[in-house]
């Protein structure tokens, strides 16, 4: 007969914090959300740390290279997605690998045989105001010199005139070569009193500017998830049907880690997947999953699972729990799953992290899914509402929207992995095709959703994730206590003033 699991299958609603007492060294300026990202020996440092524990999703309509750069800019990792060519893939792993902060490739350039009216043409498209000469007027030519909007004037120079006799040549102009770092070219620009520091290769080509005006910029991402030549980390996506090629391709391209991604990881798919990978390369790490109780968590880690995500049919986009009649409420998928992680850790001294994937609706419900167990989580609803998503902006009534689709819905494609009913193709969608609420830039979005968990956890006494989770004592919430959560008064539309 079936066995029937007596708990009842819960989600991140119906539970609360309770504080802790916060003692005076407890304060946002000293939480520090540092957690592991991957299999390692319990108690010696990982090999990847998250510096935040956000991950954005597998998703075509989620994770873009310009996702990328920004999540790991603010110390989190996004997963490129694997629903495209494996060229197109690796592709975009090498653009976030190639991304230098404050190292930009010049968008401003001319040959200095050019007009000086074409150089103003060219700075107005741009909107920039120092442009690279070089000898072909591309970004990479043999650097001869540089040109500023101040070294020319409509009125007093003759706009037919040549680039080259209004530029700083390069036997005048402070340059440096392929191995400086930033915080190097940072001390130069403010010691030598230069506005921009090209920097060139061997042969005297261009490679990237750095300039002063970006010096605050790149303060402002003091947690950025770098490996160690200071290249933003970035994961990818991958599947049980191609990874022998895939595989080799993105780690060709650099990428740091890995993650099967399937609706559901219990399979022997995934296993001998995993066990293929750590096979031919044990150097990267690979993650496994989806998977809702510790029976599956400890399948996966058995098979060399680098970290295990958690989460089946609570994703915004999702349908499988309607089409399939198979999920979780995701706060109890994860209750259990971190169980079989800290009994793994017992039994083996091996400590595989945990991700809660999906179903995060409210910034609060990543501190209840850390607090749960979760190391970290990945998000697909909430990231797709930012600028650097792959969605269209599109324009309503009542403000934007981003369009975001569900990676097993018809607008997805994926159709080449499936067998559903033994035939061919998709036979039944398991995700939606909609539109989310437009966010604005990534940056801010996220400063705000940690500004909150980091206050969370001051209430909650912590000032890590491991002591978060190891103190937080959560409680069940009624439905009456539920709507007593919320604002009872009719709101103003207009704010109001205290004075
Ligand atoms: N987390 C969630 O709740 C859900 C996620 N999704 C997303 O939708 C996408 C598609 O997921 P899935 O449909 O689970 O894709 P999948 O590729 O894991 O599985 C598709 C089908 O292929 C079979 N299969 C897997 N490897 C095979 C192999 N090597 N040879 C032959 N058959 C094989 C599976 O058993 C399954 O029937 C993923 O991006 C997933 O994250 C979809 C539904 C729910
Ligand atoms: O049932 C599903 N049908 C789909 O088409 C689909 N696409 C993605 N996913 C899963 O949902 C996660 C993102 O969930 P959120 O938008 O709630 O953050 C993702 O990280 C996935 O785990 C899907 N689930
Ligand atoms: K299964």
């Amino acid at each position: 007969m079936a066995q029937i699991i007596a708990e009842v299958s819960r989600t991140f609603n119906e539970f609360l914090l309770l504080p802790n007492r916060t003692r005076t060294d407890c304060s946002a300026a000293t939480v520090n959300l540092r957690t592991p990202l991957v299999r390692h020996i319990a108690g010696e440092a990982p090999a990847i740390e998250l510096r935040s524990p956000f991950t954005s999703a597998i998703m075509q309509a989620v994770s873009t290279p310009d996702l990328a750069i920004a999540l790991a800019r603010n110390g989190g990792l996004s997963f490129l997605h694997h629903n495209q060519p494996i060229g197109d893939q690796a592709a975009a792993v090498r653009r976030v690998k190639n991304f230098k902060a404050g190292f930009v490739t010049s968008d401003t350039n001319v040959r200095p045989d050019d007009s000086l009216s074409l150089l103003a043409e060219v700075m107005r498209r741009t909107g920039h105001s120092t442009a690279a000469v070089t000898h072909d007027g591309t970004a990479t030519g043999r650097l001869l010199g540089l040109v500023t909007s101040r070294d020319f004037h409509p009125r007093r120079h003759d706009l037919d005139g040549p680039v080259s006799g209004r530029m700083t040549t390069i036997t005048d102009l402070a340059h440096a070569g392929p191995d400086i770092t930033l915080s190097e070219a940072n001390a130069r620009l403010w010691d030598e009193r230069l506005d921009c520091l090209p920097v060139l290769d061997s042969e005297g080509h261009l490679q990237h500017l750095v300039f002063r005006s970006d010096y605050t910029d790149n303060k402002r991402f003091p947690d950025q998830l770098v490996d160690a030549a200071k290249r933003l980390r970035v994961g990818a996506g991958v599947n049980t049907h191609d990874y022998r090629e895939r595989v080799p391709a993105l780690l060709e391209a650099g990428v740091d880690a890995l993650c099967f991604d399937s609706s559901d990881g219990y399979s022997d798919w995934q296993a001998q997947a995993l066990s293929w990978v750590k096979k031919h390369y044990p150097e990267v790490p690979v993650g496994g999953g989806n998977v809702v109780d510790g029976e599956a968590f400890t399948f996966l880690a058995e098979a060399g699972a680098d970290f295990v995500k958690v989460g089946v049919g609570g994703g915004s986009i999702c349908i499988t729990r309607d089409q399939k009649g198979i999920g979780r409420g995701q706060a109890s998928a994860v209750l259990d799953v971190a169980a079989a992680r800290d009994a793994f850790r017992e039994r083996t001294g091996a400590y595989v992290p945990i991700c809660s994937d999906g179903g995060l609706v409210h910034d609060y419900h990543v501190a209840l899914a850390l607090a749960m167990g979760a190391d970290f989580v990945m998000m697909g609803r909430y990231f797709a509402r930012f600028d650097q998503a792959a969605g269209a902006k599109l324009p309503t009534r009542d403000g934007f929207v981003k369009e975001y689709w569900g990676e097993g819905s018809n607008r997805a494609r994926n159709w080449q992995r499936y067998g559903q009913g033994g035939g061919q193709g998709l036979v039944f969608e398991e995700g939606v095709d909609g539109y989310v609420p437009y966010a604005g830039g990534l940056d801010e979005g996220l400063a705000l959703t940690v500004a909150k968990l980091k206050t969370t956890m001051v209430s909650c006494g912590s000032t890590t994730v491991p002591e978060f989770r190891s103190t937080a004592r959560l409680t069940l919430v009624s439905e009456q206590s539920f709507q007593e959560s919320h604002a009872n008064v009719t709101l103003r539309d207009t704010p109001g003033t205290v004075s």
